[in-house]
């Protein structure tokens, strides 16, 4: 499988206000960092779990597989919306801000560890609060699992709730 990196992510233009997510927050020191950027069509974020990830020993914990899944749902609709929006990141707009309000996840091989996971996802609007995005979990050239998530632009009482 080629190398691939993710050169720009929607994480990295988060404002700060909603960068603290556990999953993809570039401001939570305890997160995962998980970044989500266009791959053509598609979206893509790779990430390589730590070793205390582990469900069985040798293979990842299916829950974060899930939380792969729902923050590339939540990058991945948000960078869409983004670019419908006429904006794309670097351009100094701030991107619009998504929750999760479903999440389904089949896991259909058993995940190794130590290897880069990526997440490869097709995003489908289905009106304009309320997107769709269908996620496959790659380990090298293995499919994991499939993922997928509901995701509605996050309304405004979710601010100004952490105090
Ligand atoms: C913030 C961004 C940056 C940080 C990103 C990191 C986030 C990582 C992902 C997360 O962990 S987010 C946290 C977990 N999610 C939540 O806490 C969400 C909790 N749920 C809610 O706040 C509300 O239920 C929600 C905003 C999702 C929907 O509220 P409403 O149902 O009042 O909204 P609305 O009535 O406007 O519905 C919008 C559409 O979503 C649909 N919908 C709502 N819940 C649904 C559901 N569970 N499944 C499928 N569709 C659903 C709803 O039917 C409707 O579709 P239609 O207009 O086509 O009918």
């Amino acid at each position: 499988m080629e190398e691939l990196k993710v050169e720009k992510a929607i994480q990295d233009i988060y404002p700060d206000d909603i960068a603290w997510c556990y999953g993809c927050g570039r401001l939570n020191d305890d997160g995962h960092h998980l970044r989500t950027g266009w791959h053509g069509d598609k979206t893509i974020t790779i990430y390589t779990p730590e070793s205390k990830y582990m469900g069985i020993p040798g293979f990842i914990y299916g829950g974060l597989i899930a939380s792969l899944i729902d923050c590339h749902g939540t990058g991945s609709a948000a960078l869409a919306l983004h670019r419908k929006n006429g904006h794309e990141i670097g351009d100094g707009a701030e991107p619009p801000r998504f929750v999760t309000a479903n999440l389904n996840v089949d896991f259909l091989k058993p995940t190794p560890q130590h290897v880069p996971l990526k997440a490869i996802g097709t995003v489908e609007e289905i009106h304009p609060k309320k997107w769709k995005v269908e996620t496959e979990v790659y380990a090298q050239d293995t499919l994991c699992a499939r993922g997928t998530v509901v995701l509605v632009v996050m309304p405004s009482t979710f601010l100004n709730k952490n105090d």
